[in-house]
């Protein structure tokens, strides 16, 4: 059958679905992950109908980087039989200034695309990763890029600019927002879910790993917290959020950090991880009893009340907040705590319906209606390159 091989290479996973392109659109056949690369990994895989292909687990110096992931990962894909390989689409997270839409990939491209490493250090050199090698063991297959940048680059010049000078806005320096692709397909599925809402004023919060909020009218980003690089906005599993630049001052002039230092510190040390001192999972946080985890979590549940206000301001009022991503999906309790702190808008939880983890966690009488939608980037991204393909 033709397909399209989806690759999300992440900073600690690599997670791969497989569509049928059939007569009446996608068709989804498999999807999997190697994830834990450097620590646990294991590579777990499903069929459409959710029977389980493959879950195998790897010594961490086995599958202690990427490049390991995508040839263990690679070895078991040419282990399937039937799928008629017609396009590889990708998600690719910084798009710069000038990929405003989903790209077909060529060696030119992929140059491009990497000069913008150093703006996306814990993804980008992973999303190129598999893209390079794709290129050297089936050249005839065509590549798409989907970019988390994209979708945010409607936004006016004055929303997207620092108050630098205007030359810096010139050269590329200017608020970018990521995890476009995810909410692209929240737009989209709050309009199948809620087509009357889907038209208004809507905050979706992609809680996971990384973590960032956006604002859509009708459908489309005003405002996204995430700017320049993915550290900004919300404190993540190991990035802090928004943060005053004099920090970063502080730490070069007169702790004497190298910028290696400083990177690493930003991007791998802080956040959940560096508060709490005890991890960057969510999951383990809740379950601990140390105060430090209890801190980690306030800290989180405030700066996100002070996101999810910033944005309803940028929309004038607020008619639904979605929840999604691995945090928002999964964890009632982070999501009861953060939708309490949104009453003052009009927000009011139903309980029950929360901890029942349904699709509508509002009450009847809520002036804001509270959902939870499971995201789908890969989806997204296939969507896209089925479209770029039958194009060319
Ligand atoms: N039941 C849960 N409760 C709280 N947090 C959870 C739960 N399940 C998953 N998570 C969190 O979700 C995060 C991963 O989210 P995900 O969206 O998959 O991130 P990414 O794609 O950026 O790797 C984990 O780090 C974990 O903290
Ligand atoms: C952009 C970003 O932070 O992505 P992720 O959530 O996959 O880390
Ligand atoms: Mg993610």
């Amino acid at each position: 059958m033709d397909a399209i091989l989806v690759v999300n290479a992440g900073s600690s996973s690599l997670k791969f679905q497989i569509f049928e392109i059939a007569d009446l659109g996608l068709r989804r056949c498999i999807r999997g992950q190697m994830d834990g690369i450097g620590t646990r990994p294991r590579l777990v895989a499903s069929a459409a109908d959710g029977a389980v292909l493959v879950d195998r687990r790897y010594g961490p110096d086995t599958v202690g980087h990427l490049p390991a992931a995508i040839a263990e990962t690679r070895t078991w894909l040419q282990t399937l039989e039937g799928f008629d390989l017609r396009a590889i689409g990708h998600r690719v997270v910084h798009g710069g200034p000038d990929y405003a839409r989903p790209m077909l990939i060529d060696h030119e491209t992929l140059d491009r695309l990497a000069t913008f490493q150093e703006l996306a250090p814990l993804h980008q050199p992973n999303n190129l990763a598999p893209i390079r090698l794709a290129m050297e063991i089936n050249p005839d297959v065509p590549q798409v890029a989907c970019f988390d940048t994209a979708f945010h680059r409607g936004h006016a010049p004055h929303t997207d600019c620092y108050a630098l000078p205007w030359d810096y806005y010139e050269e590329g320096v200017r608020r970018y927002g990521f995890h476009g692709l995810s909410y692209e397909y929240i737009g989209e599925r709050l309009a199948e879910v809620a087509p009357a809402i889907a038209g208004g004023r809507v905050i979706a919060a992609h809680l996971g790993s990384g973590a960032s909020m956006c604002a859509l009218r009708e459908g489309r980003s005003v405002e996204t917290t995430m700017g320049f690089t993915a550290l900004d906005g919300l404190p993540m599993g190991t990035r802090p959020g928004q943060m005053d630049p004099g920090v970063v001052l502080h730490l070069i002039e007169h702790k004497g950090m190298s910028a290696k230092e400083v990177t690493d510190l930003l991007y791998k040390s802080s956040g959940l991880k560096g508060l709490s001192g005890i991890s960057s999972d969510m999951r383990e946080l809740l379950a601990s009893d140390n105060p430090r985890a209890a801190f980690a979590i306030d800290h989180f549940v405030h700066r996100c009340a002070l996101s999810a206000g910033m944005l309803a301001a940028a929309l004038a009022g607020l008619d639904a907040f979605v929840f999604t991503a691995g945090v928002g999906e999964n964890s009632a309790p982070i999501r009861a705590r953060i939708t309490e702190r949104l009453a003052w808008l009009g927000a009011e939880l139903d309980a029950a319906a929360n901890e029942a983890g349904e699709t509508l966690i509002s009450t009847p009488a809520s002036r804001v209606a509270v959902y939870v939608l499971p995201t789908d980037e890969e989806l997204m991204i296939a969507r896209h390159t089925l479209a770029l393909v039958n194009m060319s």
